[in-house]
């Protein structure tokens, strides 16, 4: 399996504060999924952050995309980020444009034509069931549908890579079923899926790889129950 990330002892600190990550040591092939678990400040948003190249390591390598994360250059790190879906925990929504529009970014970067982007965007939102509030701002949905808006932005453009953190935090388990069945179908194409969850109950369901994050250190709990 190709590898989309690698990472080799890597270890991370905020400022002059103790390491929050270390001895980081495994790889996402092409077409994986992964859960990452771990208690409340665990380290898993400091990993993601890694991940979308928002952070850098204070020791270790990482390679993401086949590049070494340290020598790309400012200038090309756009590019690669749109290889990247992410759904932030904040959502991180702009609130300007309307819930369409906010779907539709990622398309129009990527230069798709209208036409193709009305019927992407109206389809997918209607199938995260927001048919409804296509043309709201962000700001009047509930933080539930705020959450799906931003998950259908990182999903729409086909990422090679997806980043999710806890993103079935704020709806119920009818709808965090759906969205992570959103995620496996994405999968299927050939996405990369990483999702932080705190929900035991949904990473049981689906049985992908679980990742547990303790001590700093991530540890496969995949079959530990
Ligand atoms: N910008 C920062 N500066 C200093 N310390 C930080 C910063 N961001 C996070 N931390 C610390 O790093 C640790 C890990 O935080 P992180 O947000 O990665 O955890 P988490 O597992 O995502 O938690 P949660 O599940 O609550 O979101 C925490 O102790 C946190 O206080």
């Amino acid at each position: 399996m190709t590898e989309v990330v690698s990472f080799r002892n890597v270890g991370v600190r905020y400022e002059s504060g103790p390491e929050i990550l270390r001895d980081l040591n495994f790889s996402l092939g092409r077409g994986s999924f992964h859960f990452l678990t771990g208690a409340s400040g665990a380290g898993k948003s400091t990993l993601m952050r890694l991940l979308y190249l928002a952070l850098r390591q204070t020791r270790g390598e990482i390679n993401i995309f086949g590049r070494d994360n340290i020598r790309i250059p400012r200038e090309e790190l756009p590019a690669i980020r749109r290889k990247i879906g992410v759904v932030f925990q904040d959502f991180r929504l702009i609130n300007h444009l309307t819930t369409f529009e906010n779907v539709a970014l990622p398309l129009r970067v990527a230069g798709v034509e209208d036409l193709q982007i009305r019927k992407n965007v109206t389809e997918l939102l209607e199938w995260v069931g927001l048919g409804d509030h296509i043309n709201a701002q962000p700001s009047r949905l509930s933080g539930g549908q705020q959450q799906r808006v931003a998950i259908a932005r990182a999903v729409i453009g086909r990422p090679a890579l997806l980043l999710a953190d806890e993103p079935t935090g704020n709806v119920d388990d009818r709808i965090a079923m759906r969205l992570l069945y959103l995620f496996e179908e994405l999968n299927k194409l050939g996405t990369t899926v990483l999702i932080a969850t705190h929900n035991r109950q949904l990473v049981r369901r689906f049985g992908h790889t679980q990742w547990l994050l303790e001590g700093g250190t991530l540890h496969d709990v995949t079959h530990s129950g």
